[in-house]
């Protein structure tokens, strides 16, 4: 079998507060799937998705991405394992007050040095880069809008647009419809679902919403209080199934 992507090794995180947001969390994920992380709030979804990225350092255990140990690495190897893992935000993190095309180009940063890079200092190659990136998310007719004058579906269409800059080989998106309606939602994860099947991204999305992870995932894995309580692929996932997983945890509360 090939090299697994990601693969998440006894791996436990417990905050300087001493909350643990991870427990001994093993995980494999292959090239190419489309996994969908449920759970509570809380859980500690968030926490397993920026472990990923190094945003958090594992208090125990490792991480490896393509068969490589990352979680010691610093610099020059830090700056090229982000530039492989590009991330989606529940609010979008954009520069609000810059174009449509600037916040797109920023997705090329990690590529440039910092003076050309605060300069703007952007190639041609990399401008033209942006303008099919927004054609991939349909965006390319708001180029030169500000962010804010766009719907918030529209504005995380140009956050997956900012991060395919990248070339990203994985697409971690935190709750990336929280604060979405319904129709938005479906034009954002059709557009997560499509660089999945399209340019072989292999995509993470943490969501609450038990329908749409059933909808979109390849593989839906449940965390509950910092364990991973559930790991199904899709065609073995049945709904009642996350009783345990939400209702349990309710009842644990109560
Ligand atoms: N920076 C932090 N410092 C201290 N504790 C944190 C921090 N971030 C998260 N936690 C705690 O770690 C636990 C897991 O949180 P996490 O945000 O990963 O959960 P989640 O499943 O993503 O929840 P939500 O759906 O609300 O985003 C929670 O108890 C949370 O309060």
């Amino acid at each position: 079998m090939e090299e697994p992507l990601i693969e998440i090794r006894n791996v436990s995180k417990v905050y300087d507060s001493g909350t643990v947001g991870l427990k001994n969390i093993n995980l494999t994920i292959q090239k190419g799937e489309f996994v969908v992380v449920v759970g509570l709030s809380g859980a500690g979804k968030s926490t397993l998705l920026r472990t990923i990225n190094r945003m958090h350092d594992v208090t125990d255990g490792d991480i490896l991405i393509e068969g490589k140990s990352i979680i010691h690495y610093k610099g020059k190897e830090l700056r090229k394992l982000r530039r492989k893992i590009g991330m989606i935000f529940q609010n979008f993190n954009l520069v609000k007050r810059s174009s449509v095309q600037r916040n797109v180009l920023s997705g090329r940063v990690g590529y440039y040095s910092t003076f050309k890079s605060v300069l703007g200092l952007f190639s041609k190659e990399d401008k033209q880069k942006a303008v099919d990136a927004l054609k991939q998310v349909k965006m390319a007719d708001k180029i030169y809008s500000r962010a804010d004058e766009l719907s918030g579906g529209q504005q995380q269409r140009v956050a997956i647009a900012r991060a395919l800059m990248q070339d990203p080989k994985i697409m971690l998106a935190d709750e990336p419809i929280a604060s979405l309606d319904p129709l938005t939602t479906k034009a954002v994860m059709d557009e997560l679902k499509e660089l999945n099947r399209k340019l072989g991204i292999t995509v993470i999305v943490n969501l609450h919403s038990v329908p749409l992870a059933m909808q979109y995932a390849d593989r839906i894995i449940g965390l509950r209080a910092g364990e991973l309580v559930y790991d199904k692929s899709i065609a073995e996932v049945q709904e009642t199934d996350f009783d345990s997983i939400y209702e349990g945890a309710a009842k644990e509360n109560e």
